[in-house]
């Protein structure tokens, strides 16, 4: 079985519907669940879905070798740690940490460091990470509110976040095929090294060339060079419609441009911060409120940052990006407790994972793929209900997203 460790949920479903493209029968377990034996037993991989990309080092550390512990236990063979494709995280960040840790418990010498996902506009060239034609740091996610990236180079990211040597390999060599890339690797001494990747074709060959590597380590584009295997049979089961809600914390560009197409022809409503920080639980009443109020046959929105302006780092000198996390989460689970929500639509890691952990799921079923990186999945909550989400990173999908995603469904 294949094993990975995803640091967002977003990324872990991400990961999820690439892994399934290869013919994987995959699904993602929420931080500690167990699936189950026998749920385990009809799966080729297993995702761990963690809630670790901005937590301190100690606790991204300790939570992802536990994750280890329990996928080695359950049969992982081969490791994989999924990061974003943006490598979102700073100096004190824990994307070395993490990789250091899994490494040592794994013996891996070597492990290759491949944030690329062209699918979604991400590839490394010389080292650098683009987003689309600019450099990361010219790219929105110069702007991220918990992880701004000033730099592009993937290396000058990653050093300060581990003692070991970080090494690039050139796209000259990617394109001489898989044995001049494993001859390459072989002969590198930097434990990590980061490998150009400029389309999927790059990322198959490197995927062949480390097939046998105990640790893989990337965005979720790596997983298309892994082997293939057969297609399992689709065995998606459709979920009662009986409600559907957009649950947006993202302040990144693309949600910023899907919220204004949705609100052309859908209501929107916008979280206050102030309200988020000082009364919380009022803020979540009168959102309940408000989506109750729409009715059926439209899709409520409901947003905290349309606009890079509208984000806030304190109100009053308290932080506001875990008030609108919190508002967004409880405003979640007390849609599908009370008024009936089935079909719910998170953007953004962090926010998803609020959500998801408010809502007491603790394994997604991966259901139909809506856009590269974003797919239906089906849950259950721990008060029993079943729910369809898609967990959408801030970055994805296309414009119209808040309103097309549902076709998916039918
Ligand atoms: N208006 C706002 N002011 C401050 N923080 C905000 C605001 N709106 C959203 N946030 C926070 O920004 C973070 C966004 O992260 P995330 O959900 O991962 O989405 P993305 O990475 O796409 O921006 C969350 O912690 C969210 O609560
Ligand atoms: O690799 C990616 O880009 C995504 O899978 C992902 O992790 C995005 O994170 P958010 O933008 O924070 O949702």
């Amino acid at each position: 079985m294949l094993g990975a460790i995803a640091d967002d949920f977003t990324g872990a479903t991400d990961l999820a519907i690439t892994v399934r493209r290869n013919g994987y029968r995959v699904a993602v377990a929420i931080e500690d669940h167990d699936p189950g034996a026998q749920a385990r037993a009809g799966l080729d991989a297993l995702v761990i879905a963690l809630k670790t990309r901005t937590a301190p080092v100690d606790e991204a550390v300790r939570t992802s070798r536990a994750a280890l512990e329990r996928l080695r236990q359950w049969g992982a063979r081969q490791v994989y740690v999924k990061y974003c494709s943006t490598f979102d995280s700073t100096d004190q960040g824990n994307i070395g940490p993490v990789l250091d840790a899994v490494a040592d418990e794994l013996g891996a010498e070597r492990v290759v460091v491949a944030p690329s996902l062209p699918a979604n506009g991400r590839t490394v060239y010389h080292g650098h990470l683009f987003v689309g034609g600019d450099l990361l740091e010219h790219s929105s996610m110069r702007h991220h509110p918990l992880t701004p990236m000033t730099r592009s180079r993937i290396a000058d990211l990653l050093r300060p976040q581990t003692p070991h040597a970080v090494a690039e390999l050139h796209h000259e060599t990617v394109r001489q095929g898989p044995e001049a890339v494993r001859a390459a690797l072989a002969a590198e001494s930097a434990r990590y090294v980061v490998v150009d990747t400029i389309d999927d074709e790059d990322l198959r060959v490197l995927g062949a060339a480390v097939s046998d590597n105990p640790l893989l380590s990337g965005g979720s584009g790596l997983a298309c060079g892994l082997p293939a295997r057969e297609s399992p049979a689709d065995d998606w089961q459709s979920i009662p419609d009986t409600g559907r809600v957009v649950l947006c914390g993202s302040a990144s560009a693309t949600t910023g441009r899907q919220i204004a197409t949705a609100a052309r022809s859908q209501p929107v409503r916008r979280v206050d911060p102030r309200a988020a920080v000082h009364e919380p639980d009022a803020e979540v009443e009168r959102i309940v409120d408000w989506v109750r109020a729409q009715g059926s046959g439209r899709v409520p929105v409901v947003y905290a940052a349309g606009e890079p302006a509208d984000v806030l780092s304190e109100v009053d000198g308290q932080p506001v990006a875990p008030a609108v996390e919190k508002v967004l989460a409880l405003t979640a689970q007390r849609l599908v407790s009370e008024a009936g929500v089935t079909r719910l639509l998170a953007a953004g890691g962090e926010t998803s994972g609020a959500i998801v952990r408010a809502l007491g799921v603790g394994l997604l079923r991966i259901g139909p793929e809506i856009a590269p990186g974003i797919c239906w999945s089906g849950a259950v909550t721990d008060g029993g209900q079943e729910v369809a989400l898609a967990l959408k990173s801030g970055n994805f999908g296309p414009d119209d997203l808040f309103t097309s995603a549902w076709d998916r469904l039918a």
